[in-house]
């Protein structure tokens, strides 16, 4: 526990709450994995970075943690497609730590930016969609070669990077409980959300698990793609965030880490009253109160 930085309310929920475990899973170009951790611990998590390369030498050491979080970053230099090496690793040489976190009623699973692309090449956050029913057998995939939705190149081809409006819908997601808006930076290049088709965007909406969307700065959301700069890639129905249908497991390219502070917000210096932390913060304490 990190008690430094707290302040007295912080410090209130630290010592009342017990505090869970959290895996910040670390690769080879990551590079928000220590701000990700300070981030738990703020909000009362034992938060530590654990290499990639540790956990194939001894996969039992996931058993010692109940949320798993895969920070953002550059893993493996976006060779490939950003998040698919270190995907594919996790799927030939994870598979039981995937089934610790995914599987199990009680954990959470958190991918932010490199981590959702991760979490999206390995189908947890689109699990259960796109099926089709066959006759009296049991559902089949519509299209094996064909994933239900993917992340895919902004728009305009290049990184963005600044800050962005976030409206949440109505949605399972544990890690959004009691938040309607957030403003927080997103910085990707690959982090246009494409569905396979009309039906599997309409499944995952039906569901909430289009949990969180670009919006205006009303947080309204006026079209089904809002143009850029209010929707920084182009994705479909302005999707920014998916979770799976349990809301245990959640995939977001903005960056909640990075607003953790008062401070952080670009017109801190402008505004008549500050709030007491970055709007990014109540995500992490969401987590946490998950466990209490
Ligand atoms: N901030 C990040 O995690 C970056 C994600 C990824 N490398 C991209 O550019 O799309």
């Amino acid at each position: 526990m990190r008690i430094g930085f707290c302040s007295p309310s912080c410090l209130k929920s630290c010592f009342s709450m017990p505090q869970p475990r959290v895996l910040v899973l670390r690769a080879p170009g990551t590079n928000c994995d220590v701000e990700t951790a300070h981030a738990f611990e703020l909000a009362g998590a034992v938060a530590e970075r654990v290499h990639v390369g540790r956990l194939m030498e001894n996969a039992a050491l996931a058993s010692r943690y109940q949320i798993l979080c895969l920070p953002g970053g550059f893993s493996y230099g976006d060779d490939i497609a950003a998040g698919r090496i270190l995907a594919t690793r996790m799927r030939r040489h994870l598979g039981d730590l995937m089934h610790h976190f995914v599987d199990s009623g009680d954990n959470l699973v958190l991918g932010i930016c490199n981590g959702m692309q991760v979490l999206m090449r390995l189908g947890v956050l689109t699990s259960g969609v796109g099926q089709l029913q066959t006759a009296g057998g049991p559902a089949e995939s519509a299209d094996d070669s064909v994933p239900p939705a993917t992340l895919t190149w902004n728009n305009h081809g290049r990184f963005e990077d600044r800050w962005v409006n976030l409206a949440v819908d109505k949605t399972p997601c544990v890690f959004l409980r009691d938040i309607e808006q957030m403003y927080l930076p997103m910085a990707h290049a690959e982090g246009k959300f494409i569905a396979r088709d009309a039906e599997v965007l309409e499944e995952l909406r039906s569901a909430g698990r289009l949990a969180l969307r670009y919006c205006e700065p009303s947080g309204e959301i006026q079209s089904e793609t809002l143009p850029f700069p209010i929707n920084p890639n182009g994705g479909d129905a302005n999707v920014a965030g998916v979770c799976d249908a349990s809301g245990r497991v959640f995939g977001l390219m903005p960056h909640p880490e990075r607003h953790i502070d008062a401070t952080q917000h670009p017109f801190w210096t402008r505004r008549k009253e500050q709030p007491e932390h970055g709007e990014g913060l109540q995500m992490f304490r969401n987590a946490v109160e998950w466990f209490a």
